[in-house]
């Protein structure tokens, strides 16, 4: 028997009612690395205001950025069923609109695969390790390894700005052989023009928190990119395509006790023009316990959260939709944090 699964239309795609000003006043935090001194006092001021800041200064060549983009656009703009032979996104490989298992989607394609310590031609997406690809890989294996050092970077700017020792209390979690982080090429397409569009754009990746450590995203310069204010109000992030931008996830939020705050973000799709993202969501190891760290509680504080492994986190986290609070379930009833 054949099962046919519709792909989800258009006018399926939820809609995010478009702010009265949409202003890129900026009051995001850019940091630059080449300062590291100060750098770590103020990565740590923006990762408990925002969970999120831009970071220049990091020493990426833009050369490589630029070259995996290029192969990510070749990617995407292939015949649909050349894209398809990457395999449906369970977890890892190319997805068209719908986003996760439980019913999510939103305007975009996406290849998403895992990083493993091993080289790129064992990955779990087999199309990779083809003759034809080997541009792609070899782009795809120096951008990882770049940015999974930035991450590890900022977190060891991290420990610093919180006076913490040793130094790789954070990064050692990304740099760990077993650390199961992920990969995502996104690829949002300009859209026809759509009646339906009353005030209001369409949802390009709905909002919600990233679950593992640390997630390092970088985009072409088409905006779309917006991340929620503590009083709920979303900022759109000025696109640059020479930066990196830095998303506080679940998992550092933990590790902190809530001192720092997993940002809240989505992505409206812009309709005229393509947007092209990248990004590394650094998690743990599997056997990993996500409990804040002694060092930072203060004198009677108490954990926020119940003890559990990323194995146990990320097993719940999939299960969930987009937009739930995954965090929810883990929190200890009766424990009022200060913050
Ligand atoms: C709806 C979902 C997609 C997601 C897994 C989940 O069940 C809930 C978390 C989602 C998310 C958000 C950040 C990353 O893009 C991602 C790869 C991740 O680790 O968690 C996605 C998951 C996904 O697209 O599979
Ligand atoms: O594509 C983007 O700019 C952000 C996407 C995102 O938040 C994600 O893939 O988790
Ligand atoms: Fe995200």
């Amino acid at each position: 028997m054949v099962v046919l699964v519709a792909k989800p239309t258009i006018d399926q795609i939820p809609l995010i009612k478009s702010p009265k000003q949409s202003s890129f006043f900026s009051f995001i935090p850019i940091i630059d690395l080449s300062d590291p001194v100060s750098a770590s006092t103020s990565i740590v001021r923006a990762c408990e205001e925002f969970g999120f800041f831009e970071v220049t200064g990091h020493g990426i060549p833009r050369d490589l950025m630029i070259r995996l983009e290029a192969d990510a656009v070749k990617f995407f703009s292939l015949p649909q069923v050349e894209k398809e032979r990457a395999g449906q996104p369970n977890p890892f490989g190319y997805g068209n609109k719908k986003i996760g298992a439980n019913g999510d989607v939103g305007w975009l394609e996406y290849l998403l695969m895992d990083v493993t310590s091993k080289p790129m031609n064992h990955s779990s997406l087999s199309f990779l390790s083809e003759p034809s690809a080997t541009s792609f890989r070899s782009a795809l294996s120096e951008y990882i390894a770049a940015v999974r050092r930035l991450a590890g970077e900022v977190l060891e700017l991290i420990a610093d700005g919180l006076g913490i020792k040793p130094r790789d209390v954070f990064s050692r979690l990304v740099m760990d052989e077993e650390s199961d982080s992920v990969f995502r090429l996104n690829h949002y397409p300009p859209f026809p023009l759509f009646q339906g569009l009353n005030r209001s754009s369409l949802t390009g990746f709905g909002e919600h928190t990233d679950p593992q450590v640390i997630s390092v995203l970088r985009s072409n310069d088409t905006a779309g990119l917006q991340i929620a204010l503590r009083d709920g109000s979303w900022v759109p992030v000025h696109p640059d395509q020479d930066s990196f931008f830095i998303n506080v996830g679940d998992s550092l939020q933990v590790l902190t006790n809530g001192r720092f705050r997993s940002v809240r973000h989505r992505v409206v799709a812009n309709g005229m023009r393509s947007r092209v993202s990248m990004i590394y969501f650094g998690g743990p190891a599997p056997r990993e316990r996500l409990a804040p760290l002694a060092q930072l509680m203060e004198d009677g504080e108490q954990s926020l959260y119940k003890d559990f492994t990323w194995f146990e986190y990320k097993a719940s986290a999939y299960k969930s939709r987009l937009a739930d609070n995954r965090l929810a379930q883990f929190e200890k009833q009766g424990v009022i944090s200060e913050r």
